[in-house]
């Protein structure tokens, strides 16, 4: 039992019988807390400790105002915009050079087009709240901090940044990161090296080492820090094939070591798709694996607070490791991971990509710090996602699972040429295909925002279903491609 009466987790054990081997090594690493100095008149010693994170003093807002709407809008360089229609994205060394030609140029005419391709999911990009929170932390505290966490650059702008996330995932304890990429490199790494550190040099058998479950489409980052895991020699690796629970729950079943940990994205960035949370709590329990989500798409958008994901399928208690990004629907910089007390320190002390890197400036600290504050009372952006993505399903018939829209067109050059029909007709979005997704899934990937109109989805819809001939369903792409991109 725990101080609070509650069962300990057998993986909170785990990690309480590695610390101490940590720390006998002089391996355990404390975060050390700090302020800065306030600049200004009459701000003597002691001013930083008394800045104030008060909720209530950031105003929010009940509806779109008009500075929303410009976080939807987009200006490129006239000429680019011309080479893009010209065919732009199929990359060779020249149009590189003509891209940096154009950089340099300082154009005076630029096209205004609406935004499709971006991640500020809610709009926030634009609010004034967020803008005059970023701004006094620079003035009054410059752009620093200075050097790494564990040296001197944690600060109580990211002290509260930290608890206020960890309270949104109803998690005990948050990371800040440099970004969401460093979290998962992080993450994957500290699991990675568990098991080296209870052998204390010694090869570890079969048995002894972890084994982690990833999804076939996993994010980069998630790949790369695994395969960094795997050289550390503490964990066996499965990939199992997207979104597909009987793949996953036979190779649970025919695993035999006892330490297993399941990661998967909570939405895939590339497919829009969301991973069957329901069915992974449930496998949780019948298998006992440790659940590590990196929800870097659903955090702020989904759930009725913006929790996430997790709080969308009412199973927050269930992940264990909840990972996050502050670059996409909270318009700043930086990744977190919230965990348990003992996962974090565990973390922060095993995690390289947290301890040699220097984490958010304090000006963007508080601009995640004020993010996080409106994105939760702001409830009516999330319902305006929402209310898009029915448009967009409505008026297209493409099963539009999230806010990010992946229209699968199969064929790169016929991707392509449907783009060039949205550019002009004044969207901006973007083709990918391989080698970023599976061969001959080529797609527009579409992202729906809280300051888009029902105005611009009509428009956009009308277009996409003129040129969109060939749409395929998405599970049925996907579902057998268990090779790791990239
Ligand atoms: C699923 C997922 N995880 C992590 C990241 C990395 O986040 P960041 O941009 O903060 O490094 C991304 C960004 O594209 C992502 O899509």
């Amino acid at each position: 039992m725990d101080s609070t009466g509650k069962m300990k987790s057998s993986w909170n054990m785990y990690i309480e019988e590695a610390l101490p081997k940590l720390e006998s090594r002089n391996m355990f690493t404390p975060l050390r807390p700090m302020n800065i100095p306030i600049a200004g008149e009459g701000a003597g010693e002691g001013e930083g400790a008394q800045t104030k994170f008060d909720e209530d003093e950031y105003q929010t807002y009940d509806e779109i105002q008009p500075w929303d709407r410009l976080a939807a809008q987009i200006e490129l360089p006239h000429s680019f915009f011309q080479r893009l229609l010209n065919g732009v994205e199929l990359v060779s060394k020249y149009e590189l050079q003509e891209n940096e030609r154009i950089c340099s140029n300082q154009e005076t005419e630029y096209k205004k087009l609406i935004l499709f391709a971006g991640n500020d999911f809610l709009g926030l990009s634009r609010h004034p709240t967020i803008a005059k929170a970023t701004a006094k932390a620079a003035v009054e505290q410059g752009t620093g901090p200075r050097g790494s966490p564990l040296i001197c650059g944690y600060t109580n702008y990211h002290m509260a940044l930290e608890s206020s996330l960890a309270k949104l995932k109803k998690k005990e304890a948050c990371l800040l990161c440099t970004s969401g990429f460093g979290a998962n490199m992080a993450v994957m790494v500290a699991i990675g090296s568990i098991v080296p550190v209870l052998c204390e040099g010694r090869r570890p058998t079969k048995e002894e080492k972890v084994s982690v479950f990833s999804d076939a489409l996993n994010h980069a980052s998630i790949v790369d820090g695994l395969k960094l895991a795997d050289r550390l020699g503490g964990v066996e690796l499965f990939m199992y094939k997207h979104c597909d629970m009987s793949h996953l729950d036979a190779l649970l079943t025919n695993c035999k070591n006892t330490r297993k940990v399941v990661v998967t994205d909570s939405l895939f960035s590339m497919d829009g798709d969301i991973a069957p949370m329901a069915e992974l709590a449930q496998l949780r329990k019948k298998h006992g694996f440790l659940w590590v989500l990196d929800d870097a798409h659903g955090t702020f958008v989904w759930g009725k607070n913006g929790g996430g994901l997790a709080e969308e399928f009412n199973c927050e208690y269930d992940v264990d490791i909840s990972i996050g990004t502050l670059s996409k629907a909270a318009s700043s910089l930086g990744g977190f991971v919230t965990c348990s007390k003992i996962w974090k320190q565990w973390i922060q002390s095993r995690g390289r990509s947290f301890i040699f890197s220097t984490i958010a400036p304090v000006p963007l600290a508080a601009a995640s710090y004020a993010s996080v504050v409106v994105a939760k009372k702001e409830t009516w952006r999330r319902r305006e996602i929402q209310n898009r993505m029915k448009e967009l399903q409505a008026l297209t018939g493409i099963p539009v699972k999230s806010q990010i829209v992946c229209v699968i067109i199969g064929d790169m050059m016929q991707a392509i040429k449907t783009n060039h029909e949205l550019l002009k007709s004044g969207f901006y979005c973007v083709a990918v295909g391989p080698p970023a997704v599976a061969p001959n899934t080529a797609r527009l990937r579409l992202t729906l925002t809280a300051v888009h109109t029902s105005e611009d989805i009509k428009r956009l819809a009308a277009i996409i279903s003129k040129y969109v001939k060939f749409q395929v369903p998405r599970s049925s792409n996907c579902s057998d491609y268990i090779t790791p991109r990239l």
